[in-house]
């Protein structure tokens, strides 16, 4: 397969080595400063598929010029996605493929799996807070993480005494609380704590490399070409 790849740091270049492991060829880099080149001087004949990884306010412009140029789009960029619905409705439009997931680590989709059950069943049995911390390296832009909010708003739909979150201790009963640290190189770890007047109990997934969000982007570049519309890791996965 050849892959353009939008974003040429942490990730970028982690999806570069895994990507030659699995016999994939980067047809192309395109970075802000690392290479010259633009989304427009590539089409379908040049690359099967494109994997962006940049930054919260390219994002969505890097997302709709793949569109345009018909080339189907593996987004991981976190914090832009106020802008999800309209790239949604232009992919629909131009009966584009667009695949975006907060967090590609299979791992992280079996948390969201299990966080989706544990919200309702404690729900169920009452007398829990319940409560997301996140920690990131320090030289992350989003807060909180594309991944605490996945969780917090699976959260909201399932444990209905929490209405709306936010990104500090709650101030009232209806506020969950998202906690978000930054320490260090801390690569990213996720955990929903539910307390009651006798115990606790946790769900947590630390991620130890980038490795498994790139293994993840590159499942989901395999699959993506020649599939129209928009797609997440609950298909690709099957959960
Ligand atoms: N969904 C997931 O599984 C994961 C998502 N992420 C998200 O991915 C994004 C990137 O993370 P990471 O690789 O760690 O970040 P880095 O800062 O290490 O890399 C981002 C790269 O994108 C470049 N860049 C910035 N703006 C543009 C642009 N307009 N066009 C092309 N390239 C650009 C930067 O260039 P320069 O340095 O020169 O500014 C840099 O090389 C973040 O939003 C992060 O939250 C990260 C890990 C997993
Ligand atoms: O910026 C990062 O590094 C990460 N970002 C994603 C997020 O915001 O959830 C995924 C992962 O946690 C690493």
């Amino acid at each position: 397969m050849k892959i353009l790849l939008i974003g040429y740091g942490k990730m970028g270049q982690t999806i570069a080595t895994l990507a030659a492991d699995r016999g994939h060829e980067i047809a192309g880099i395109v970075d802000l400063h690392a290479t010259q080149l633009s989304i427009s001087d590539f089409t379908p004949e040049k690359v099967d598929v494109a994997i962006e990884f940049t930054h919260p306010d390219s994002a969505f412009a890097n997302v709709t010029a793949c569109l345009r140029q018909g080339i189907p789009v593996v987004c991981g960029s976190t914090g832009w996605l106020h802008h999800f619905e309209e790239a949604k409705q232009l992919t629909n439009e131009l009966g584009g493929s667009l695949f975006y997931a907060s967090n590609y680590s299979v791992g992280v989709n079996l948390f969201f799996h299990f966080n989706e059950y544990m919200a309702a069943k404690m729900h169920q049995f009452g007398g829990y807070d319940v409560a997301v911390r996140e920690i990131h390296h320090t030289q992350k832009i989003d807060q909180p993480s594309g991944t605490a909010l996945t969780t917090a708003e699976a959260i909201i739909r399932h444990f209905p005494s929490k209405t709306t979150w936010r990104n500090e201790p709650a101030e009232t009963p209806g506020e969950l609380a998202i906690i978000s640290e930054r320490a260090g190189e801390a690569v990213g770890t996720h955990i929903v704590t539910y307390s009651s007047a006798v115990d606790i109990l946790e769900l947590k997934h630390e991620a130890h490399s980038r490795e498994g969000f790139a293994v993840g982007a590159l499942l989901a570049a395999e699959w993506l070409p020649g599939r129209v519309g928009v797609f997440g890791m609950k298909e690709l996965l099957d959960l």
